[in-house]
């Protein structure tokens, strides 16, 4: 009774198969392209996670995966490989997986570009008023939030953190008033 699925329903289905396939061979670019975000434990503990999230959905960003998660030493090693030469690696290290981080993946126009905007820079005192970092934070070391730097970083990220069913592909009512 329940599993009876109309034509209607068919053809559906299969169009959003066939959406989803195109924007997985399209390599998400275009209002496609997707960053990692993470809250980092001091943004948690701080209680930012609302006001980050706030931030990311005003602007126009769409949410397509998150979590909670103490990330352990090994994944972090993993995550900041490329800095394990610099003098901070180990203490990094230890302050990223001292407490639960959220883990994110946003959607959107240039939205790795747009995302480091959002944050401000590395450095909290170089971060402009407005910004993330320029706004709720004051040093390097406790700067509340990871936003990656390419979109290869992106790629490499999102796939160090999240599993294929954990990213959803969904379809927005809005989205004419985003997108011209
Ligand atoms: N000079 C520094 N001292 C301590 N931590 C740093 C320094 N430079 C960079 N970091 C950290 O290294 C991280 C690398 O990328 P993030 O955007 O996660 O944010 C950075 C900071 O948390």
């Amino acid at each position: 009774m329940g599993s009876k699925r109309s034509l209607s329903d068919t053809k559906e289905l299969a169009d959003l198969a066939a959406k989803h396939a195109r924007i997985i061979e399209s390599g998400w670019t275009g209002t496609n392209e997707r960053t990692f975000i993470a809250v980092k434990p001091d943004g948690v503990q701080r209680r930012l996670v609302g006001e980050i999230i706030r931030r990311f959905e005003r602007k126009g960003f769409k949410l397509v995966g998150m979590k909670l998660l103490q990330a352990s030493e090994e994944e972090l090693r993993q995550h900041y490989g490329d800095l394990r030469e610099k003098p901070f690696y180990s203490g990094l290290v230890k302050y990223m997986s001292s407490g639960p981080i959220v883990a994110m993946v946003w959607q959107g126009l240039d939205v790795v570009k747009t995302a480091r905007k959002m944050l401000g820079e590395t450095n909290p005192a170089d971060s402009l008023p407005g910004t993330i970092r320029g706004d709720y934070c004051v040093e390097v070391g406790r700067n509340v939030i990871h936003g990656s730097d390419s979109v290869e970083s992106a790629q490499r990220e999102i796939s160090l953190w999240f599993k294929h069913h954990e990213l959803f592909c969904w379809e927005e009512c809005n989205e004419h008033w985003i997108y011209a």
